[in-house]
């Protein structure tokens, strides 16, 4: 069976090296990107004939209408990475409402609605797998964060109960739950400070993310599973 992996977020960051990783594994992929240029540019740097697709995660419409248009294109997608994901960094007692919407969105109401799109396909392929981008602060929490941290907790909620709800179905669902990757997320982050917290002294690359990503989109025996990639971090905090 061919091997079509829809990349959301891959146009950049932990997405971006998750596609490298694939095109270089015979994956054809789809990229998809809230805009269609950039999701163009990032297909075209990865050669092959992999294609582009712009999505709103948030948006139910988009995710329907990108599914059936990769149908259309590609073939059905066995394989789904949600890496699409941002943050809005405040106290909570500082946070707008406007701005708890659009994290849990993105980053919890996204990844359900594409994960249902999905697994609606995979069960026509019996079979297919799942991998979700959550964060360590998803397990552990962070001050300033809070809200960010409920999106990537809840998803791990999510892909627990989903893996259960369709393994009989052979479609698996994990997590990796990054530490601090260098990505535009991050690019603002007082990296020299923050770097002496954790144990590997140093901040992850996405390339390292991406390994994790596709081992847990491969490996044919762990579901339900949430694997962290941050350099020794939870260890300490
Ligand atoms: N960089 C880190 O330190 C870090 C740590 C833990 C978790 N993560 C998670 O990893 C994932 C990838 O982040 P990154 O570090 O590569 O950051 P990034 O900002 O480079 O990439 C985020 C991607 O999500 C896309 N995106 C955002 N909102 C979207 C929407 N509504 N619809 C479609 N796409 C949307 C962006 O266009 C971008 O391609 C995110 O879920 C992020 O929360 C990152």
């Amino acid at each position: 069976m061919d091997k079509v992996c829809a990349i959301f977020g891959g146009s950049r960051g932990i997405g971006r090296a998750v596609a490298q990783l694939l095109a270089r594994k015979g994956y054809q992929l789809a990229i998809i990107a809230r805009n269609m240029d950039v999701a163009k540019a990032a297909a075209g740097e990865l050669g092959g004939n992999h294609l582009a697709f712009s999505c709103d995660v948030a948006k139910e419409h988009d995710v329907q209408n990108t599914f059936e248009e990769m149908e259309k294109h590609l073939g059905r997608v066995n394989f789904l990475v949600n890496a699409a994901g941002i943050n809005r960094d405040s106290l909570l007692v500082r946070t707008k409402t406007e701005d708890m919407i659009s994290q849990l969105h993105t980053n919890l109401l996204g990844s359900m609605l594409t994960c249902k799109a999905a697994v609606k396909t995979m069960i026509q392929q019996q079979g297919g797998s799942i991998v979700n981008v959550g964060s360590i602060v998803g397990l552990k929490g962070n001050s300033g964060q809070s809200v960010y941290s409920a999106s990537k907790g809840g998803l791990v909620g999510f892909s627990r109960a989903l893996a259960k709800e369709v393994a009989r179905k052979k479609i698996r669902v994990n997590v990796v739950a990054p530490g601090f990757i260098r990505t535009d997320m991050t690019k603002d982050l007082k990296e020299e400070h923050l770097k002496k917290n954790i144990p590997l002294g140093r901040f992850g690359e996405p390339t390292e993310v991406a390994h994790a990503v596709v081992f847990l989109l491969e490996t044919p025996y762990i579901t339900g599973h949430v694997l962290v990639v941050d350099g020794g971090l939870q260890l300490v905090i």
